[in-house]
């Protein structure tokens, strides 16, 4: 094991399994230390700059393998503050002669306490010498007037904030905002946005805020529009876009800029980017979407390239982890309301009446959850991550017959993906997939409605009136309401400072309240769900009086089964005690292409 002190701005090692640099900057120490595979003599310089480990190579260097950097990396400010541990264990690529298939490991920054920093991939990590500018707004007078108005580079977000006593710290997410220096000159910059997967509401509004954030507060003019999702980059025409062409279109639902599923061509993608000399992309769109951009930066990185890969997360049913919710969730669970009013209307009209609303939510129930506790005209409400059954003691149909007796109606919520093991049991299977490779869904709510009349009329010879309404494409085909239009400005702006800032391979997202940099493997590793043994589903069971369709041995079972960390959104913002951290079952993830 070789060990060797760099000097302030070049350090040079001879590989090693482990070497380490100490570095000393005007605000900050840091020691480094880098697990290194390969046998070549490499050279190296460090730099503070951005508050981050910065590893820069030469390119002059060549390098037949990657290497791994920073490992038990410890940053250490100099005076006055408290020192920070990292764990940084990344395979460090650069402009190498001879690209390495291998890709960045996750950069883990660990401090006393049980301090964890998941932190975000940055241009110098494996670009040489970039130059930096001050960052034009502080020469913006509305910027340069709000006092702190830049992030401390030492700022992070804790990802859990109601902790115990004794408890570790936990996991932190980079906070987002502006930086004092940027890494690209205004001029310099040529952007480029994307959306991809399904509509949800604010999408416009998010690619207004990309364009006018970029026009107005760093003066960027040249900013493309990507044609119809990733495969726009190499089969279609872009766009240009401007504060004019974007000025109205948050009052319009979709996106301008079109979306697509499939066609996800990464060394396509990358060749359209660099033959068109974009070094910003941002990139809008769901799990899928997250993990196509997670190749697009690696591949950005693998040939050196100085792109900025920025990602924004859009997922109508709310199934992306981490963050607090998505944007156009609210507006979706708002506009799910008139769908539901619709069905208690018509439900109460008749005797024995029946509304069965169906909502989205492939894997997750989020909406319907949201939907049934804001209306509070639900008397069921059904879940992917809830099984429930249909006949017998404390089934569904049991439970509609003992509603109609009380009440006279009754409505149900049911999201896409609930019971689709019920529907697979009982009608052929057709393992249809659509172009990203996502199950296509047998449609639940034709199924059960036919089920519920079926069971009425031939076995309870019992007259009822059911109103099946399909609301699923009206709730994410709006523009976004007020809260949401808030929401997608903020996401998109924080992606236009952290790209300008230099950080890439990164997705905005909200995390307790306050806007973050989180690195997309944290993003795509699993899936949101409903906790189905937390508070919120049990506010909502004792709203609506359903059954809980789990046994106690299930719901040991399940115990016993889910003890790993929940999901976190919406659920008391992912601040359940210990004892309630239940997850339902995992859905095995797709790796759709
Ligand atoms: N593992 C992957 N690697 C590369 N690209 C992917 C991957 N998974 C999905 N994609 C691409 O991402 C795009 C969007 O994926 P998908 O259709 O699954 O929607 P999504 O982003 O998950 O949004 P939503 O599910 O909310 O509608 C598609 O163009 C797809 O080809
Ligand atoms: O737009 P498509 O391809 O019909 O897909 C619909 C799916 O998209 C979503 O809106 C988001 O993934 C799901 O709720 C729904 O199952
Ligand atoms: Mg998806």
């Amino acid at each position: 094991m070789d060990s060797v002190l760099a000097s302030p701005s070049t350090s040079s090692f001879s590989s090693s399994p482990l070497n380490k640099i100490n570095h000393f900057s005007t605000d900050c120490f840091y020691n480094y230390n880098f697990i290194s595979n390969n046998t070549n003599t490499s050279r190296f310089s460090v730099s503070s700059s951005s508050g981050i480990c910065n590893l820069r190579k030469f390119s002059s260097v060549k390098f037949d393998y990657g290497y791994r950097y920073g490992c038990g990396c410890r940053l250490r400010k100099r005076s006055g503050c408290s020192k920070i541990e990292s764990k940084n264990t990344g395979d460090f690529m650069g402009s190498s002669p001879s690209p390495s298939p291998a890709i960045s490991q996750p950069k883990v920054v660990t401090g006393p306490g049980g301090y964890i920093l998941e932190d975000v991939p940055h241009l110098s990590d494996y670009i040489a010498d970039l130059p930096t500018y001050s960052n034009p707004l502080q020469n913006n007078p509305a910027y340069s007037v709000v006092k702190q108005y830049f992030v401390h580079v030492d700022d992070t977000v804790p990802q859990k904030i109601v902790v115990h006593k004794d408890g570790p710290r936990g996991i932190h997410f980079r906070r987002a905002g502006p930086r004092q220096k940027v890494y690209f000159d205004s001029d310099e910059v040529h952007a480029c946005i994307v959306t991809c997967g399904g509509l949800c509401p604010g999408l416009n509004t998010v690619i207004r805020e990309i364009v006018c954030g970029l026009y107005h507060m760093y003066g960027v003019k040249k900013v493309l529009g990507i044609d119809g999702g990733y495969r726009g980059f190499y089969a279609k025409n872009t766009v240009q876009l401007n504060p004019k062409v974007v000025n109205d279109i948050h009052k319009r639902g979709g996106t301008i800029l079109g979306t697509s599923r499939g066609g996800h061509d990464t060394s396509k993608i990358v060749d359209s980017i660099q033959d068109r000399g974009i070094n910003q992309v941002y990139i809008i769109g769901g799990d899928g979407t997250q993990r196509g951009a997670s190749v697009i930066f690696e591949e950005i990185r693998r040939r050196g390239l100085k792109v900025s890969v920025a990602g924004i997360p859009k997922t109508i049913d709310n199934d992306i982890p981490v963050i607090d919710r998505s944007f156009g969730f609210d507006t979706a669970v708002e506009e799910a309301q008139r769908a539901i009013n619709a069905a208690h209307v018509e439900a109460e009209s008749f005797e024995n009446g029946i509304g069965l609303v169906k909502l989205m939510g492939r894997y997750s129930g989020f909406i319907a959850m949201y939907a049934t506790l804001a209306s509070r005209d639900v008397d069921c409400c059904l879940i992917p991550e809830s099984p429930f059954f249909l006949e017998g003691p404390g089934g569904l149909f049991e439970y509609i017959e003992k509603r109609l007796k009380e009440n006279g109606h009754m409505v149900i919520v049911i999201a896409e993906g609930a019971g689709q093991e019920l529907l697979s049991e009982s009608m052929q299977s057709m393992q249809q997939k659509d172009a990203s490779g996502n199950k296509l869904l047998q449609d639940v709510g034709l199924w059960i409605s036919q089920k519920i009349k079926d069971f009425f009329s031939k076995k309870r010879k019992m007259p009822i009136n059911l109103k099946y309404i399909d609301p699923t494409y009206m709730i994410r085909a709006i523009p976004s309401n007020a809260s949401d239009n808030v929401y997608c400005t903020l996401l998109a702006q924080s992606a236009v400072h952290g790209a300008m800032a230099g950080y890439t391979g990164f997705t905005s997202g909200l995390v307790n309240g306050r806007q973050t940099y989180i690195p997309f493997y944290r993003i795509t590793e699993k899936q949101n769900k409903v906790v189905i043994t937390d508070r919120m589903w049990a506010r909502l069971l004792s709203s609506t009086n359903q059954p809980s369709f789990l046994s106690p041995k299930d719901v040991i079972e399940e115990k016993i089964e889910g003890e790993k960390e929940p999901s976190n959104a919406l659920l008391d913002n992912g601040n359940c005690s210990q004892e309630t951290l239940v997850t339902s079952k995992e859905i095995p993830k797709e790796k759709p292409k």
